[in-house]
């Protein structure tokens, strides 16, 4: 359940990507090599994208962090977002978010997106995005959406766009020993009650989903939108995607068409709700936000002041995903019975987390939840992506 704040917020270590055999340092070791890897085979770069690309891998991997180009169109962002204090110094040794962040912006400038050239705006993990979205899983969950009857649907579509989390690119290249979700699913935190009574039948309140993932993660949470919007539970809603592609799978404008163009062009139900969509963002019910905040290597606690003003207005913001949650609650090694309310009393309004875990940062839990995850997986259960929260600040 929700809990109240305490006066004085609580701390913990800073997550850092120097440990061998820790989830942090796999992904700075392992997990980025073979985004790299993944991301060259997919297109026909050229010599000078395949020399930028073998410049980050061995930089990322064995060297420190390079500052940006004087002339990078966002190098005075990314000194506002602490670059100073990160150069010079090995990508294992500073804030794992940070590095993390780095290594996509670093990513997309070796392939060319950031442009002038052919190459600006390419999308370097398109590829890997249109195929989920038209794989045969997508067509079987449409396609399933017309045999849920009218009293299943709230449940049914926040649980959809929940689990949809589980289904982020970027996290299947380590996942491959994960225990399988069937075998072990489970709510770790549910505060679904405490949500709907934010979303009352008669709402006429704004909505702003901070989004996660494209494609299979994405048709779900807009399948959540439409419906709260047709049931009347919300007046409008605010999409909030990222400016520029990030951690492989999250979700850009493009992505937020594509997903469109696939419900609108699906059979029965999917497109009732594809045509709701459509509508809405012709008449201004559902507004797409790119905020460059989006893709900062930093916490929720330190958004700018419009992004802060824009989501106090809201009825409701919904956090998607393990990255969003890490920003949220700060990247942190928490115990996991740190209340949630303290570690996001920063934020402006109403808040919920719809997260599968998929990195060690945990908060909210009962004392006697964590003891049972610990005592049937040791520590596996943060990571896995098996099992799933759903935590509201009021
Ligand atoms: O935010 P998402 O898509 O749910 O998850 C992103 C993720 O795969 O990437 C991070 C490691 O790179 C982890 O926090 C998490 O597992």
């Amino acid at each position: 359940m929700p809990d109240t704040p305490s006066p004085h917020p609580p701390s913990a270590p800073v997550i850092l990507g120097n440990e061998p055999g820790s989830f942090p340092h796999s992904v700075l070791a392992e997990r980025h090599p073979a985004i790299i890897r993944q991301v060259r085979d997919a297109f026909p770069y050229g010599p000078a994208q395949h020399r930028a690309l073998d410049a980050l891998l061995a930089g990322c991997t064995k060297g420190v962090v390079e500052p940006l180009p004087v002339d990078a169109h966002d190098r005075a962002r990314w000194e506002a977002w602490g670059m100073a204090e990160c150069v010079g110094r090995s990508w294992y040794d500073i804030p794992w978010l940070w590095s993390e962040s780095y290594f996509y912006r670093q990513l997309l400038d070796a392939v060319g997106h950031f442009g002038p050239g052919p190459w600006q705006g390419i999308d370097p993990f398109r590829p890997f995005k249109l195929a989920e979205l038209d794989s045969p899983e997508t067509d079987e969950e449409l396609a399933a959406l017309g045999a849920l009857s009218a009293d299943d649907l709230d449940r049914a579509l926040l649980h959809g766009s929940l689990w949809g989390n589980r289904a982020d690119l970027g996290f299947r290249l380590s996942a491959a020993h994960a225990g399988s979700a069937d075998t072990a699913p489970g709510l770790v935190a549910d505060d679904s009650e405490t949500l709907w009574s934010l979303l009352p039948s008669t709402g006429a309140g704004t909505l702003c989903l901070i989004a996660d993932n494209a494609g299979r993660e994405l048709i779900p949470d807009l399948l959540l939108i439409a419906h709260l919007l047709e049931r009347g539970r919300i007046g409008r809603a605010v999409l909030h995607i990222k400016p520029y592609p990030y951690y492989v799978s999250d979700a850009t404008t493009a992505d937020v068409l594509d997903a469109l163009r696939r419900l609108t062009g699906a059979r029965r139900a999917a497109v009732d709700y594809g045509r709701v969509l459509w509508s809405a963002m012709a008449d201004g019910r559902l507004a797409l936000r790119a905020h460059p905040f989006s893709a900062a290597p930093l916490p929720y606690a330190d958004m700018p002041d419009d992004l802060r003003g824009e989501l106090a207005t809201a009825a409701l913001t919904v956090v998607k995903g393990d990255l969003n949650y890490r920003r949220l609650v700060g990247d942190r090694l928490w115990a996991p019975t740190t209340p949630f309310g303290d570690v996001t009393a920063h934020f402006p309004g109403p808040v919920a987390a719809l997260r599968t875990l998929k990195s060690d940062v945990i908060t909210g839990l009962a004392p006697d939840t964590e003891a049972a995850l610990v005592a049937a997986e040791g520590q596996r259960w943060r990571t896995g992506g098996t099992h799933a929260l759903i935590q509201v600040r009021t």
